[in-house]
Order: C-alpha cells, then structure tokens, then sequence
C-alpha cells in the first residue's frame, strides 16, 4: 500500500506548480482525497466525486468524532479532509494520496493512523515569496500580509526535528521538480 505524501509549505511556495507537472506526467498514478463539505453543490457537482455533501449538524459530528485530518469555514460553510477519505484513495483505489494541507493539517496527520511521508516546499526566500505572490495576481493587501505571516510560522516550523522528512527549496522549478519526483517514488 502507497503511504500519503503530504504536501505543505507556504503559499507562493510552488506547491500547486509543482503537484500540476506531477499530475500531467503521470496522470494515473495519483488522486486525491474527496473532501466534505456543508456548502449547497453546484450544478454537476456530484456527491462523492467532487465533494461529500453533508450538513451542518452531521459536519460537528464528524468534528467531534475526530474524523477530519483539516477543517476550516470559509464564508459561512464548512469544509474538511476526512481520514477516511484519504484511506479511501489508498486502500480502494489503489492511488497514491496527495494531500496538500498547511501546519496545522500536517500536525494532525501526524496524530493518526496514516503513515504518511511529509514533504515541505520552501521558497529561496521570503522576499521571493512575496514576489511571486505579487506576481500571481491573486492577492489583496490584506491577504499578501496574512499569506506572508503564516508563511513565517511554516518556515519556523519546517525547522524543527522531524516536522518533514524532506525540504525541498524552489529555486529553479525544474530541480525541485526532479528532486520531488525522487521523494515521491523512492
Ligand atoms: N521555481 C519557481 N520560480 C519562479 N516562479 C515560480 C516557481 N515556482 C512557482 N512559481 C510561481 O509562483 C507563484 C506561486 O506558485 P503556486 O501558485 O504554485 O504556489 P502554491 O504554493 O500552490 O500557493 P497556494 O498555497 O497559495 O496555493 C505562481 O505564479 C507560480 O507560477
């Protein structure tokens, strides 16, 4: 059984960068986990495949139960990665899990049974960070600063003794790509 990789490091790090090369190269050889929501779905949206669509109440009870690796609200709905579901990609679809989550998630993930292998992704520096931030286009003032706060904490944290079993540094994309492809399949 592949173990999940968990994925994290700070926004602008790369991690989407990297994990869209990794899925084009080798699109059967991953997936990735079906989260919950409380949200109402879209149209097409299937329960199951895009999300599991549950409602408030059931989402506190998965809350209590201990169910979710991640959970957070986002206007007013909640969404969560559940254990289940990430077991659910390894052990019936026969996939390896990519999850990609911040410090708190991979803290959690650390608290259960799902022996994953963690992997960091760190920018040169927090002034190229904040360049590429910038240069997405994606954020406000407000969110650049809340981005570039946490990926403070991210990076004290990924310094500490075995929080990650690999950093790689996104430099130059195609070196950290090969050098995740190494984590991944070794
Ligand atoms: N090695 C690199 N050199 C220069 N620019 C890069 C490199 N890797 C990624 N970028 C650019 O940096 C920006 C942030 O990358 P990306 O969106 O993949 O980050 P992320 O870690 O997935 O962020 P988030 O957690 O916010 O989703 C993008 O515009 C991307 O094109």
């Amino acid at each position: 059984m592949s173990r999940p990789i968990v994925l994290s490091g700070p926004s602008g790090s790369g991690k989407s960068t990297l994990l869209k090369k990794l899925f084009a190269e080798f699109p059967d050889n991953f997936g990735f986990s079906v989260s919950h929501t409380t949200r109402n779905p879209r149209a097409g949206e299937q329960d199951g495949k895009d999300y599991h669509f549950v409602t408030v109440d059931t989402f506190k009870k998965l809350i209590d139960e201990k169910a979710f690796v991640e959970w957070a609200q986002f206007s007013g709905n909640y969404y969560g990665t559940s254990i289940a579901s990430v077991k659910y990609v390894s052990e019936k679809q026969k996939k390896q899990c990519i999850l990609d989550i911040d410090m708190q998630g991979v803290k959690s993930v650390k608290n259960t049974d799902l022996n994953a292998r963690f992997l960091f992704i760190a920018p040169p520096c927090v002034e190229a960070l904040k360049e590429r931030l910038t240069g997405r286009g994606t954020e406000t003032d407000e969110s650049l600063q809340k981005r570039l706060a946490a990926a403070i904490a991210e990076l004290e944290y990924s310094k500490e003794e075995g929080a990650h079993d690999q950093i790689i540094v996104n430099d130059d994309l195609e070196k950290a790509y090969a050098q995740l492809k190494e984590f991944i399949f070794a």
